[in-house]
């Protein structure tokens, strides 16, 4: 196992004056995020590149990270998302069959700085007991910190809240997605030929949510996050998704709630939404949102099922919720979280208009929650 370096060449500062050394890759210099913790033991890589990651630098709780490199296929988006990252143990040279760049370059050619060497169970304590801290990661090899600077620039973090981030990460115009999952859960059919047209709204969307919509039997269409209700009926859609997406929902609400208000109110279509497209579902019918202490980041999450009381372990990455105690008459909880009871999924009693906050895509993470797409299909085979 490589050691950290004697000499540190990474430091962290949290904003209340707390500084973690270690060893610093990637790329060098200084940035600021929200810091996170994800407990998840494999796919980096789809957590580095996950959209919705964007102003936040991820923790690993898992000690081994990076030794089995990067490769050409498991990004989420082109480049990786997430601000930085937090390890224990500096990675190893890469050992994998599809390994085509070790961790360290592939961040470095893309601007992102890491640390290693972290005693990442004491931070991850912090991170809970603190609540998602604001903090400073900077990367210089000749080891000299200004810790007072950092702690200054962590405490400037302005926060996600309020914050839209969706607008960074949105695709800049619309195109065709056809690719299907590469692996199909046992149990399921891939669908060779689409029979529904589906607009997805782009947020900040992870390629495999649309490659399952693709394998589900859906021809995807995907639209700027800023796209209007006209934009998306111009498709003449059969369904519409809402995707994933980074920042606070309440925030990317101003101008996607009242583009979702018109869609549920002038086109009777399913609606599907994912992540921030359940947490604006949920805006969009009357609900609230809230900021969680540090949210769940993972892929081992239990979701139980209200209607049917079976727990599916799911893949989760988000900071904010919707709040049950706000959802409107009319509109059912689904999913329970059975770590602590948060909302994670909602419905209209009387239409096929539905979403989650945990990932069924599951990219990382386990398959237990891929009937969703298999049921907004058949939500639209039965419209
Ligand atoms: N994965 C997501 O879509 C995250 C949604 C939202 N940005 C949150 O952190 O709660």
């Amino acid at each position: 196992m490589p050691a950290a370096s004697a000499r540190p060449t990474a430091c962290l500062a949290l904003a209340d004056g707390t500084l973690f050394y270690g060893t610093g890759f990637g790329a060098t210099g200084q940035t600021t995020a929200e810091l996170c913790f994800n407990t998840a033991m494999s796919g980096y890589q789809e957590i580095m590149t996950d959209p919705s990651y964007a102003g936040q630098i991820v923790t690993f709780t898992f000690p081994h990270i990076g030794n089995t490199g990067v490769n050409p296929e498991d990004d989420e988006t082109a480049d990786p998302v997430a601000a930085g990252m937090v390890v224990k143990w500096m990675p190893t040279q890469s050992s994998n069959w599809r390994a085509a760049q070790e961790l360290g370059d592939w961040l470095a050619a893309r601007g992102r700085i890491a640390i290693g060497g972290v005693d990442t169970r004491r931070l991850t304590r912090a991170i809970r007991q603190l609540g998602a801290p604001h903090v400073a990661l900077a990367h210089n090899p000749d080891g000299n910190f200004d810790t007072d600077a950092l702690v200054k620039a962590a405490r400037g973090f302005p926060g996600l809240e309020g914050l839209d981030l969706a607008l960074d990460v949105t695709c800049a115009q619309s195109y065709r997605w056809d690719e299907m999952r590469w692996a199909w859960p046992e149990g399921y059919q891939r669908q060779e030929q689409a029979r529904h047209k589906v607009v997805a709204v782009d947020y900040g969307a992870k390629r495999n949510i649309l490659r399952c919509l693709a394998s589900a039997g859906c021809e995807v269409t995907v639209l700027p996050a800023t796209a209007t209700y006209d934009e998306v009926m111009a498709h003449q859609p059969d369904g519409i998704f809402l995707s994933n997406g980074p920042g606070d929902p309440a925030a990317t609400g101003a101008y996607a709630v009242p583009m979702i208000k018109r869609l549920l109110s002038e086109a009777n279509l399913p609606v599907f939404g994912i992540c921030l497209g359940h947490q604006m579902l949920a805006l969009a019918l009357g609900a609230k949102t809230i900021k969680m202490n540090h949210g769940h980041h993972g892929a081992n999450h239990p979701v139980k099922e209200v209607g049917t009381g079976k727990v599916e372990i799911t893949s989760m990455n988000h900071g904010f919720a919707v709040d049950s105690q706000t959802l409107p008459e009319g509109v059912l909880e689904t999913h329970v979280s059975l770590f602590d009871g948060s909302n994670c999924g909602i419905r209209m009693a009387d239409r096929p208009v539905f979403s989650v906050q945990h990932h069924p895509e599951a990219s990382p993470g386990p398959q237990d929650s891929f009937y969703l797409f298999e049921r907004f299909a058949a939500s639209m085979d039965a419209a």
